[in-house]
């Protein structure tokens, strides 16, 4: 059973609205995204490496974060869609003929660097016995229900947990989940969820609050703290 991981970074950033794409944007004078595929490229799990970029960003992306960085495990490099999900698929569909049915495939968002090897040892250890895994963290907030501004339900704080990446899952699995949602036209917030409405359990793995996804430009406030704090 081998293990390959899937990176969407093909979104615009619009919520961090910088004058490049957030994903190479620098923390300590490395981009983004290369922080986020050093930790991939560095853990002996990992047979390969599939990354979703906006089309014409391809050329640059190899030759500024790929090739300047020696990512020797990246296999290849494709186009993503307008969300998401359609840049996974992409990248899904890419893996034919080098993944096996049964073979694991971590997805990770490009713009969530400070993933570790210890979390990536947990979900490939949960994917391996289980339909997925999904890295999570419990809530900490109270989270409301609200629907034209009134409060509709309070669900138990217990209960929740905050998705994150990276999510596991065998090839075959994730591949037919996707497939279906989009024969189906349903769009999702998650790839677990796509896994999760075919009635198939995902299992919860503990992540780490750290483990943030570079979103708006606060976000690059507490990244910037973390780096800081990881190389002292
Ligand atoms: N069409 C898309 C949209 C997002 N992503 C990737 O999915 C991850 C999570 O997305 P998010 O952080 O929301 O990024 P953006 O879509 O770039 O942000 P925004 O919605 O603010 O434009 C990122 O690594 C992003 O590059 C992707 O591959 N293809
Ligand atoms: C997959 C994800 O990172 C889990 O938190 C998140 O749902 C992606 O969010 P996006 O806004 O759809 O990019």
């Amino acid at each position: 059973m081998a293990v390959f991981a899937l990176i969407p970074a093909a979104g615009m950033g619009k919520r961090m609205g910088a004058s490049i794409n957030k994903q190479y944007l620098l923390l300590d004078g490395m981009p983004i995204l290369a922080r986020t595929l050093e930790v991939f490229e560095r853990s002996p799990l990992l047979d390969g490496i599939f990354v979703v970029i906006p089309a014409d960003e391809i050329p640059f992306c190899r030759e500024q974060v790929v090739e300047r960085h020696g990512f020797s495990k990246v296999r290849s490099i494709v186009a993503g869609g307008a969300e998401r999900q359609q840049s996974v698929l992409n990248g899904l569909r890419d893996m034919e003929g080098t993944v096996g049915e049964d073979d694991v495939v971590l997805i990770h968002d490009g713009v969530r660097p400070f993933v570790t090897e210890e979390i990536l040892d947990r979900a490939v250890a949960v994917a391996r016995e289980h339909d997925g895994a999904l890295v999570a963290v419990p809530a900490k907030d109270t989270v409301k229900m609200v629907e034209n501004g009134i409060i509709t339900a309070t669900p138990p704080r217990e209960t929740l947990w905050l998705a994150q990446t990276p999510q596991a899952f065998r090839y075959g699995v994730i591949r037919a989940a996707h497939e279906v949602a989009d024969a189906e036209r349903f769009l999702g917030t998650d790839d677990a969820m796509l896994v999760e409405r075919l009635g198939r359990q995902v299992r919860i793995v503990l992540g780490d609050y750290r483990n943030v996804k570079i979103t708006t430009p606060e976000d690059m406030v507490l990244a910037e703290a973390f780096i800081k704090e990881k190389l002292q």
